[in-house]
């Protein structure tokens, strides 16, 4: 992977930006001074620099302007609030990566009119290179800035390219997906710790569970109803859980959840 050799300011310093900012530095994509962050908190400020030796400021127009790269990481809620001061300081060129759950496309461009502008959703596993980002376009972006938007995400994971009118259900599922995974690898911990196991190995067993499942359908192509009918003995203990899981739903319960998701990124979108 080539080094980026831009600045590379971030708007707001949380979870997502931490997540994307450690990896670029880890596969030394960017060096710590090409990356300047944001934030409104000054402590939270502090924990960055003290982590990864980046530039950090208080005000956003101070990083948006010396960027090439602008990163949006901020909360889609307070968009409008952060964009109106934010698009005077903004450089002629600077391309700007919105990885904001909803805001659209149209909205951004509003923003930041003339701008290259790339909507990106990218999840947590970015943190260990294994996260997935989709990626869609805005109308001033070339094929250099969706090469670098590639380029940049590719260092926390696979990328995607999806039209803008696939970004609400893409975060419905893999945006949002990690905290539903969350949830299922807790209540198999559950699970086990309620038939005796002492939480520790109950918490291992599932865990590996989860990941060589995920290993096993990524490595041998199995569809999930094949690789479940193989667990599966007639009479076998597998097929009593099986039919535990479909009494209580699960299946609707994960689809209802992308719905769900997908649904609130329409609205957050609207404003
Ligand atoms: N978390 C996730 O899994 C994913 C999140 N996203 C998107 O990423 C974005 C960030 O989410 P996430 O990292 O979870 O959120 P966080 O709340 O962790 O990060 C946002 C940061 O922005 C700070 N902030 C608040 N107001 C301002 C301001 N006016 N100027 C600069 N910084 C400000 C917040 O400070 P304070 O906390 O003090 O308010 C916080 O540190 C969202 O738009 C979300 O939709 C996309 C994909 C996955
Ligand atoms: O919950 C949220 O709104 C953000 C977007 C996708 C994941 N977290």
């Amino acid at each position: 992977m080539s080094q980026f050799r831009d600045q590379l300011g971030i708007i707001g310093g949380g979870v997502m930006a931490e997540a994307i900012l450690s990896r670029l530095l880890s596969q030394k994509i960017c060096s710590p001074k090409q990356i300047q962050v944001s934030d409104i908190s000054k402590e939270r400020l502090e924990v960055l620099i003290g982590r990864y030796q980046i530039q950090g400021s208080t005000l956003n127009d101070a990083v948006a302007s010396n960027a090439r790269v602008l990163l949006l990481a901020i909360k889609p809620q307070i968009f409008a609030k952060v964009a109106v001061p934010l698009a005077s300081s903004i450089p002629a060129g600077c391309l700007i990566l919105s990885i904001l759950a909803g805001v659209t496309l149209g909205t951004l461009e509003a923003a930041f009119p003339g701008s290259p502008v790339i909507r990106v959703m990218p999840n947590t596993p970015a943190t260990v290179g294994a996260g997935i980002a989709a990626i869609a376009a805005g109308n001033h972006a070339h094929q250099t800035h969706l090469d670098l938007a590639h380029q940049l995400f590719g260092a926390v994971g696979q990328t995607v390219t999806v039209p803008e009118s696939l970004m609400d259900a893409v975060t419905g599922l893999s945006g949002s997906g990690p905290a539903y995974v969350a949830l299922v690898l807790e209540a198999l911990t559950d699970g086990g710790v309620s038939v005796g196991l002492p939480r520790p190995i109950a918490a291992q067993l599932a865990l590996q569970t989860l990941l060589g499942t995920a290993k096993l359908v990524d490595e041998t192509g199995l569809h999930p109803a094949q690789l479940k009918d193989q667990v599966t003995s007639p009479g076998g203990t597998t097929i009593a859980g099986v039919a535990a899981l479909e009494q209580a739903g699960l299946r609707s319960a994960l689809v209802k959840a992308v719905q769900a998701a997908y649904h609130r990124s329409c609205e957050l979108g609207q404003g």
